[in-house]
């Protein structure tokens, strides 16, 4: 049985458009299924895991934005069963659906999952005790999440299909507020410490933030977690490093190092603000495992 999970809010009213224009094809396929709204924070992790638990339901096709994707994979993750995951894409930064080329056009994506087109199973992140899908920040991009989700620009700019910008008008904002700090990172085992440090963040796929290639060697199905960490740099090399990362070419920048793993340990001297797939979820410490082949999604 399918279960579709409809953000109505994500992309400023996309998922809402979207699931009106293709409710009606889906109702012509003469499929049983169940739909749910969310109505808010924590609300499509606790309808993904009734649908599954109470409804059996073994397919679930989110209709948002990344937001949304982490939701549904944490409750299909706290169900304890197998369900496939498929995404219509009606979010401002659609990383998720980027990384795995998801078609953008909504009745072609519900065609696809709807079809089983094709599948991919991924590798998904744990931390403590939580799941992410795309990546898991501390520091000045944990900061900048939290900025663009509480922004007027945001919205604005989502009514001109610009949502990715308001990532980058937050980082504008955010680079003057940031304090840079002290970093103990483990991964399997090593320890590398660094002082200085604007962020880490560990990615499973290669973009955040509505298109920044943060670690473009990521691969979401080869068991390691891809980590990029940027320290010791001016507020101008930042802003220079970050001008690249759309480009993926910021990795040879000399305050630019990168690691890989699959078990990762984030301690700062300062508490520093963490992100998982843009969702805020507290403050460092954080410990990071690999799951690897976790989930089945359709692309
Ligand atoms: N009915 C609702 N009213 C208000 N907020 C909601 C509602 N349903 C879900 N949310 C919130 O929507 C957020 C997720 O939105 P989502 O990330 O899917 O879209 P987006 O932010 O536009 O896109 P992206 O993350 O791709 O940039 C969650 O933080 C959740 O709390």
């Amino acid at each position: 049985m399918v279960g579709f999970i409809v953000n109505p809010v994500a992309g400023n009213g996309k998922g809402k458009r979207v699931w009106e224009r293709i409710e009606p094809a889906v109702n012509g396929l003469g499929a049983v299924f169940s739909v749910r709204e969310t109505s808010g924070e924590g609300d499509a992790e606790k309808l993904a895991k009734e649908l599954i638990q109470k409804e059996g339901v073994n397919k679930i096709i989110a209709i948002g934005g990344d937001g949304t994707v982490h939701g549904v994979l944490n409750g299909i993750y706290q169900s304890g069963q197998a369900c496939k995951f498929g995404l219509v894409p009606a979010g401002s930064g659609n990383d998720f659906a980027r990384a795995h080329g998801i078609v953008n056009d909504p009745s072609e994506a519900v065609e696809r999952i709807l079809s089983e087109k094709a599948e991919r199973r991924i590798d998904l992140m744990l931390m403590n005790g939580r799941i992410a899908a795309n990546s898991i920040g501390a520091g000045f991009d944990a900061q900048v999440a939290k900025a663009t989700d509480a922004a007027q620009y945001k919205a604005w700019l989502n009514r001109y299909g610009l949502g990715g910008l308001a990532y980058v008008i937050s980082v504008l904002r955010e680079l003057r507020n940031f304090k840079p700090g002290h970093l103990s990172l483990q991964v399997d085992g090593q320890t590398i410490d660094k002082s200085g440090v604007w962020l880490v963040t560990a990615a499973n796929i290669p973009n955040y933030g509505g298109g920044m290639k943060i670690c473009p060697m990521a691969v979401a199905d080869d068991g390691l977690t891809d980590i990029c960490v940027v320290s010791n740099a001016s507020r101008g090399e930042l802003l220079r490093a970050f001008l690249k990362i759309y480009t993926g070419t910021h990795v040879t920048h000399p305050k630019v190092s990168f690691f890989r793993g699959s078990q990762v340990t984030i301690e700062t001297a300062v508490p520093l603000m963490v992100h998982a797939d843009g969702e805020l979820m507290g403050e460092t410490p954080v410990q990071v495992k690999m799951l690897p082949g976790q989930q089945v999604i359709f692309v």
